[in-house]
């Protein structure tokens, strides 16, 4: 069926109110996955995010009270908010007292809007909803991540950074408060002796201190909102784009390095809630103290503006030494996350080859050249900060002694009073002249972080993040005409000219030597690689035009090693795809010859598997696999060397399913046991990238040399197995 074709299931509320919020931002969704939302009595919101997000929509169920859903109105954010009794509404506006919203039914979009009063929604409503930002994900993602971004990002929350800096021009200015009380003080109540005029400071002062505690407690507030905001969107831009990366990255970049260079990002969330969030209320505090210096005393003002140009010029000087020592701790520190998770995850042959003493003698070598790097940078930085030190002390002393300088020579013009409180402001300017000086060095730290992780969030992806692509309905015809295919990176070509036909609902089976580019045909099948010439078609639809989604929502892949994610037995057989009954769990380990063992285990389907599921043996782990890859009931399944890591008994359940298994669907079958494609459609035989031979396993035994040699080659083995194990047993007879 083609998502243009009428769904032949009505649509339930959430689904409709997903496809009507997706209407408002001009895509449209697949109508077979709303189908299978709409047979289920009550879709979940993260069902409905992943349905949208299929299409490239960005997608978000949250939380949501009324100040929220009024904003959303008044923003004209598409919004579906989620009913108590299973259904939805979609926002469509809010009163102008904010009193009341209006929501329509999305079963019935011509109907007028209810207008509903908070007391009447909160009966109604689970208090969440779902929200579609502005069109497609790619809008988002398609944004170079740089400190470009950080900054937009930071900037996109206005109103945060406003009532910050409302909140440190107040304080600021209450911060000049104590050095002009103590000039009164010095210049008017000492000389004059007047009690009254300082009950009336000490008064003031008071006021002030509550002030300026309260307005210090908003300002930290509105800064963890800040930081936590911008965390937040810099985690979710770090998975999204980490998702659509094509496989080959993954396969030429180590686990430990991605890792390493993704975490760089919290060096940024780091930077904005340290460095740089104190220079920006600095810098406030700045604009309102200097023109007070430059009131009390104009000569006193250049004069600290002069250190702190020095300060400047000092850490210009030691910039490019300090960069390449960043430089070189971040380079160890990365090698040493990727020897440690390298180690990590190759334990079983780190005990197996017995080479503890090797991985851990390689590893000193990494905290070595972590630590000398880490050293190298610290020596700079205290260089830096003991040539800076004696300016940073003259900040305040300096200007005490120019200060009774003056006094000394122009009586007339200064009173000691204000040289006090010159050297008090000065103090309040010098700690943020200071640290304007040290935000150069962290730009510096956070400019080569934001390049770290750089390298991953902004490499290409699989697919341009605009490109929906064609979703067409999928039966199950495969065709390759003259593909010839190079790995990035390789100089010669792992297929040439390679073409074949696999028709609906029949059998291919692949046999080649070792390397022979089996594999890299079912790889381009799936779509994982890109840059072959020639055509692929799947069901007509030449593969570069395919939506990936849906394109692999369509495929069943077992390989030989399958990954099971920490969850249970059912968790990881539906793996979070929407519209999967348990009855449908059941059926799939059914046929993959899985239900008999799961059935053992005292929490049968609820059993839980570890990471890198250590509970179950290889054989019952590819039973899973197949079961999780049927599950969807797929048009085309691809078994690489899916059985043969089964040991003979499970091998021959499976096999023994593979015709029920088939029925209905095509079969990309790769395997080094000839014996277990005899039955196939078509037998594609490969030497070295190339088609040698096609055709039935009868009609290649006569007419194929490699596959002649190949099947003699198994059969003699397994023929003299046979002769020894009766040899063995007529001998012990
Ligand atoms: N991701 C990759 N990047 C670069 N080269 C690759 C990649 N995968 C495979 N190759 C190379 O392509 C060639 C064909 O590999 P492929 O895995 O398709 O062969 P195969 O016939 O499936 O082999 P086997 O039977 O051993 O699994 C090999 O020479 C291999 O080194």
């Amino acid at each position: 069926m083609s998502d243009t074709e009428a769904s032949p299931t009505p649509l339930t509320a959430r689904p409709a109110a997903l496809q009507a919020l997706a209407a408002r931002v001009g895509l449209d969704l697949d109508q077979r996955v709303l189908a299978i939302l709409s047979a289920t009595p009550e879709v979940e919101p993260h069902a409905l995010v992943s349905c949208a997000a299929d299409r490239g929509i960005a997608a978000k169920a949250m939380a949501l009270g009324w100040g929220d859903l009024l904003g959303l109105a008044e923003a004209g954010t598409p919004t579906m908010i989620l009913l108590r009794d299973g259904g939805a509404a979609l926002l469509d506006g809010a009163s102008a007292d904010r009193s009341t919203v209006s929501l329509r039914n999305p079963l019935d979009l011509t109907a007028a809007p209810a207008v509903v009063d908070r007391q009447r929604l909160d009966r109604l409503w689970l208090r969440s909803g779902i929200v579609v930002r502005s069109g497609a994900l790619g809008d988002a993602g398609e944004e170079v991540f740089g400190l470009r971004w950080v900054a937009r990002t930071l900037g996109g929350d206005k109103s945060i950074l406003r009532d910050m800096g409302l909140a440190s021009v107040v304080l600021s200015v209450l911060a000049l408060a104590p050095a002009l009380i103590f000039m009164a003080i010095a210049d008017r109540v000492l000389l004059y002796q007047s009690h009254a005029t300082l009950t009336l400071f000490a008064l003031l002062m008071g006021v002030i201190i509550l002030f300026e505690t309260a307005l210090g407690w908003a300002r930290r507030h509105l800064a963890a909102v800040l930081a936590r905001r911008v965390e937040g969107r810099m985690s979710l831009l770090a998975m999204q784009r980490l998702l659509r990366l094509p496989l080959d990255f993954f396969e030429k970049t180590p686990a430990g390095e991605i890792q390493s260079r993704l975490f760089q990002i919290y060096k940024i969330r780091d930077f904005i809630t340290g460095p740089l969030f104190r220079t920006f209320l600095d810098v406030v505090t700045l604009l309102v103290v200097i023109p007070v210096l430059f009131l009390i005393s104009p000569i006193l003002t250049w004069f600290i503006l002069g250190l702190a140009a020095v300060l400047v010029l000092l850490i210009l000087a030691f910039r490019p030494a300090i960069r390449r020592a960043t430089g070189k701790v971040i380079e160890a520190d990365r090698a040493k996350v990727v020897a440690m998770v390298e180690t990590v995850q190759g334990m079983r042959t780190v005990k197996a080859l017995g080479i503890e003493a090797q991985r851990s003698e390689a590893w000193n070598r990494n905290v070595a050249a972590s630590l000398r790097a880490q050293f190298e940078l610290q020596v700079h930085s205290n260089r830096l900060e003991t040539v800076s030190t004696p300016f940073e002390r003259l900040f305040q002393a300096g200007s005490m002694m120019l200060g009774a300088l003056i006094i000394l020579t122009e009586s007339s013009t200064a009173s000691v009073g204000a040289v006090f409180a010159f050297t008090m402001l000065a103090m309040r300017a010098a700690q943020p002249l200071v640290s304007l000086a040290q935000l150069l060095h962290a730009v510096e730290q956070v400019r080569l972080a934001v390049g770290e992780s750089m390298m991953v969030l902004n490499h290409p992806p699989e697919r341009a993040p605009h490109a929906v692509g064609v979703r067409p309905e999928i039966k199950g015809h495969v065709s390759f005409s003259n593909v010839t295919f190079t790995y990035p990176g390789a100089a010669d070509p792992v297929l040439r000219n390679v073409s074949f036909d696999v028709p609906t609902g029949s059998v291919i089976g692949l046999v080649g030597r070792s390397g022979s580019g089996k594999s890299t045909v079912t790889r381009l099948i799936q779509a994982l690689n890109a840059g072959y010439s020639g055509l692929i078609k799947l069901d007509g639809v030449e593969m570069r035009e395919m939506d990936l989604p849906h394109l692999r929502r369509n495929l069943g892949v077992v390989l030989q090693e399958n990954f099971m994610f920490r969850g249970t037995i059912r968790e990881n057989i539906i793996a979070g795809r929407p519209g999967i009954s348990f009855d449908k769990v059941i059926q799939a380990c059914r046929l993959a010859g899985a239900e008999e063992f799961i059935e053992r285990f005292p929490r049968s389907y609820e059993t839980f598997i570890e990471e890198g599921s250590p509970n179950l043996s290889g054989g019952q782990k590819q039973r899973l696999a197949i079961a999780r890859a049927l599950v969807t009931d797929p048009p085309i399944l691809i078994f690489d060397e899916a059985t043969s890591a089964l040991d003979p008994e499970s091998e021959a359940i499976v096999n023994a399913n593979l015709r029920r298994i088939g029925r209905g669907r095509t079969i990309i079958l790769v395997s080094h046991r000839l014996s277990s494609l005899v039955d196939a459609d078509q037998i594609l035989v490969l030497d070295a990238g190339e088609v040698v031979g096609n055709g039935t396993h009868p009609e290649l035994l006569r007419n194929n040399a490699l596959y002649r040699q190949l099947w003699m080659q198994q059969n003699r083995d397994a023929g003299r197995m046979i002769h020894e194990s009766d040899r063995v047993s007529a001998a012990a007879g």
